[in-house]
């Protein structure tokens, strides 16, 4: 009879479970939850699970089913209308981010989320610029699933619309950076609502996608007064942007199968997502070493029962 202690498992040497999951955020209405939505639909039909996690506690509406959904927890409304908090919407929505960070609010996201295998899950968040810009909530949140074992990959979704000329397109970049530089984690910037643009619009955003910022900025045909007077400034910074080439958008338009597959891939790049898919945990027996007709492992190569 072989003992206990004649198994082993070699998982931990060659095989590492990895999870995985996308902080999408982005301002309020770009988009974030039509495109996680898009995403999951999209998994379905290639044959991926991709679960979604609604962050937002006051979330009225998403065309998804949610694995977590945050309201569960704490909802928005009940924060306003605690006597003792007095909160309006947006220290109401800090205060709620807060609670899920705090103790029992983790150990309640731990729970719901599970442990399965290759999870890949998206974080629907809400559209307060602030939690990403310059508060630390989100980089807590990030820590957290860092901790948790996943991959984190930073998901910064902004409208189309929004990047017709240099200076909002710059706007818009410096917000991104600075949510890239604040989190510190592999970063992806997605521009949505491309199927709405029109043949004009979109060859427009050509030169915004791969962008020589300086030149842009020196196309601009009519510049408003404000952005004349703060020339100088714009183009300082515009530098900043362009000489380190710190900003890239990926376009996405949620009719296309190609277009979701490809922001796809590019975040699965930037995550090393699938690199580890043909590795396998296999089970094998060590030999007794009392047992003559058994060979050593030390003696030779090692068979794996498949
Ligand atoms: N045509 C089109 N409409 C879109 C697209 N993305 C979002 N929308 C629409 O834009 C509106 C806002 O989209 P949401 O996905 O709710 O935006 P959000 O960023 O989650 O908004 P908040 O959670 O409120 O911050 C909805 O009416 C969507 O149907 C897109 O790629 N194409
Ligand atoms: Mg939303």
């Amino acid at each position: 009879m072989r003992s206990m202690g004649q198994f082993w498992t070699l998982g931990f040497i060659c095989n590492f479970t990895m999870r995985y999951c996308q902080i999408v955020m982005g301002p309020a209405g770009s988009g974030k939850s039509t495109y996680c939505a898009a995403l999951q639909k999209h998994g379905v039909d290639s044959g991926r699970n991709i679960h979604i996690v609604n962050l937002d506690p006051a979330a009225e509406y998403f065309s998804y089913e949610p694995l977590v959904d945050v309201r569960d927890l704490v909802q928005l409304d009940d924060v306003m209308e605690a006597d003792d908090l007095s909160y309006g919407p947006n220290g109401g929505l800090v205060f709620c981010m807060e609670y899920l960070l705090e103790h029992d609010g983790t150990t309640w996201l731990k729970e719901q989320l599970g442990d399965m295998d290759d999870d890949y899950i998206l974080f629907d968040c809400p559209g307060q610029i602030e939690l990403y810009t310059h508060m630390d909530v989100m980089k807590r949140f990030v820590e957290k699933l860092t901790s948790w074992d996943f991959r984190v990959c930073a998901v910064f979704v902004l409208d189309s619309h929004y990047m017709v000329d240099g200076a909002k397109f710059l706007s818009g970049s410096l917000t991104a950076l600075s949510v890239m530089v604040k989190l510190e984690v592999p970063h992806v910037n997605v521009l949505t609502k491309m199927d709405l643009l029109n043949r004009a619009a979109r060859q427009q955003l050509e030169m915004f996608l791969e962008p020589e910022i300086h030149e842009l900025l020196t196309q601009e045909h009519n510049p408003s007064r404000f952005n004349k007077k703060f020339q100088k400034l714009t183009y300082a910074l515009a530098r900043v942007i362009d000489d380190f080439s710190l900003v890239r958008y990926v376009p996405l338009n949620i009719n296309s199968e190609e277009s979701i597959q490809d922001v796809l891939l590019q975040i699965d790049a930037t995550i090393q997502y699938g690199e580890d898919d043909d590795v396998k945990t296999k089970d094998f027996e060590l030999p007794d070493p009392d047992d003559d007709d058994e060979p050593n492992i030390l003696d030779g190569p090692m068979l794996f029962n498949n």
